[in-house]
Order: C-alpha cells, then structure tokens, then sequence
C-alpha cells in the first residue's frame, strides 16, 4: 500500500493549498492513498501579535518540520514566501508548482482605489515592505498594524477599523475573494514579497520515493524566479523586519528580475536585471548588491 501523509495547519488558506496539492497528486498517481495530519504551529498559537515584531519565519513551519523527522508525516504544502530563506539541512523543497497571481492588491472600503483615499485614511498592513511602498506612494496615509488570517482582517477593514487593506492576491484567490479587490498593483509600484504567490512542497531531503511523487508539481519556470528572487533577500539579509521585495518573471530561458529596498519613512530603492534563468541565483545576488550599493544599504 503507497500512503503518502501531508503535514497541513488548520487556516482556511493552508487547508484550500494542501486540499489543491492533495488533489493533484492524486490525479497523477491514482494508486495512492494520501492522509492529512492537522498540526497547530507556534505561528498559529500568537497570531495576535504583530509578526513582524516576533520576526521569525520558521514560526509557521519547525512543527511540522518535527513530524516529518518523526516520520509522521511526509510533506507540507507552504506558501513560500513564509519559508525561512535558508532551509533546515535535512528539509527540502521537493516541488515549487506553478505560481498564482504575485500581485498586492488594496481592498478599499466602499470601492475604493489609493487614489481615492482621503489625506490620513487609515490603511492596515503590517508588512514593512507593504508598508514603506505605501509611503512612498503616498505619504500622507495614515499606516496601522493589522494582525490575523485573511478572512479576520477583511472583517476588521469591513467593521471600519480601516479605510484600506492590503494584502495579496494569491491568497484571496486561493479563498474566492478576488471579488473583495479594488486595486491590484503593479510589481514596479508595489513590488512582492519574495516567492509571493508561489507554494513550496516541502519533504525530507534524501527521501527519494516522496521525491519521486512529488516532481510531478514542479514547475521549472516558477522554481527559477523563485530562487533568483530568494538569492535577492538572502543577499540583503534581514527577517520579515526588513522592506525588500523582488519579482521574477521567466521568458524564454531569460528572468527579468525587479527588486526593491526600502525604509517605513518612504525612502527606496528599486531596480532591475535580466540574466540567464539557468544562472538564477546570481541574477538574484547581483541586483541585490547593486541596490545595496545604490543606497539600499542605508535604508535597512
Ligand atoms: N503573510 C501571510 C501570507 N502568506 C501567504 C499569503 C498568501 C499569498 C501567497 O501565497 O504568497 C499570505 C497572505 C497575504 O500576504 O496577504
């Protein structure tokens, strides 16, 4: 019997991810049976406080990391951008599926885009990056700490606690929100996250049958921009405390990578390169080091 058993948190976002994971596997090796395991993560536990102050990215992923050691499971399905930058030795990513839309998008009150947003209005994010591109755009909005899953923090912008939101489009995708968006914003204005949009099946390095399985969802093109854009943070260094962003698009064996530096009062900088996509992680380390000695050193 070939039982294949997936680690998954119990948020509505991670459930719609590993359900969607679960059902591709599936379709690709009917024969298998595959078993979902719910772990709570230290992440989980403080979703309360403002993460940015807590500032560690294995919050949300060294539980399950722990049961696939103890063999109780054989892989998670993460949005990537939550995964730490430098990987436990013995974890892998086994699989980066084809990105969804890597865009920031502002859920506005009443329809409403920046542009329409009153002198002081309230925006809640508590992404630095988020948060210094929003100044930079503009710098008379009135920036506050939002905390919770996305459907709490929809509920607090819908309880008029803010004028405006931002979040990601991937995730209100994921949750049949779309709807809810009233500005989706390009990557040279708000640049994303680092791997935004993209999933990382994660397994146990070495473990060549979950290996064997998983290769099926990989996605050549999504795992080079996911890697050039992970050789631009981990260059520049730095948690979730810090205000980079980078954004890799693939066309014909090339990447176009954009990436971006900022501080909470406004300052960036923002650039970009296009290389090779089979020399992926210097394109990444490059322009970090160019914006970096562009000012961007200043800014951190
Ligand atoms: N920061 C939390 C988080 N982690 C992953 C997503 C969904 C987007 C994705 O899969 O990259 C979100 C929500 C958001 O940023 O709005």
């Amino acid at each position: 019997m070939n039982i294949l058993t997936i680690g998954t948190r119990k948020s509505q976002l991670a459930l719609v991810q590993t359900h969607a994971m679960r059902d591709a596997l599936l379709a690709a090796h009917p024969q298998l049976t595959i078993e979902l395991e719910h772990i709570t993560t230290k992440g989980d536990a403080i979703l309360d406080r403002p993460l940015a102050a807590i500032g560690d990215k294995g919050l949300f992923v060294s539980e399950i990391e722990d049961a696939m050691r103890n063999g109780k499971v054989d892989l998670a399905v993460h949005s990537a951008k939550d995964l730490p930058s430098i990987l436990a030795p013995d974890m892998t990513i086994a699989a980066y599926p084809e990105r969804a839309d890597p865009r920031d998008v502002l859920v506005g009150a009443e329809g409403r885009r920046l542009a329409d947003l009153v002198p002081g209005a309230k925006v809640g994010t508590s992404s630095p990056r988020r948060a210094a591109q929003l100044r930079h755009l503009r710098p008379d909005l009135t920036i506050i700490d939002i905390r919770g899953n996305v459907d709490t923090r929809l509920r607090k912008l819908d309880e008029g606690q803010y004028d405006a939101i931002v979040l990601a489009a991937a995730g209100l995708q994921r949750l049949g929100l779309l709807k809810r968006v009233t500005q989706f914003f390009e990557p040279a204005e708000m640049t994303p996250a680092v791997s935004q949009g993209i999933l990382g099946i994660e397994a146990r390095a070495g473990d060549q049958r979950v290996a064997d399985l998983l290769k099926v969802l990989d996605h050549a093109e999504s795992r080079a921009t996911a890697e050039a854009e992970k050789a631009f943070l981990a260059t520049i260094g730095g948690g979730c405390q810090v205000a980079v962003g980078a954004f890799a698009t693939y066309q014909i064996g090339q990447l176009h990578l954009i990436g971006m530096i900022g501080a909470l009062d406004g300052r960036l900088v923002r650039g970009e390169l296009t290389g090779s996509a089979s020399t992926a992680q210097a394109l990444g380390t490059s322009l970090a080091q160019q914006l970096l000695a562009q000012g961007g050193r200043e800014l951190l």
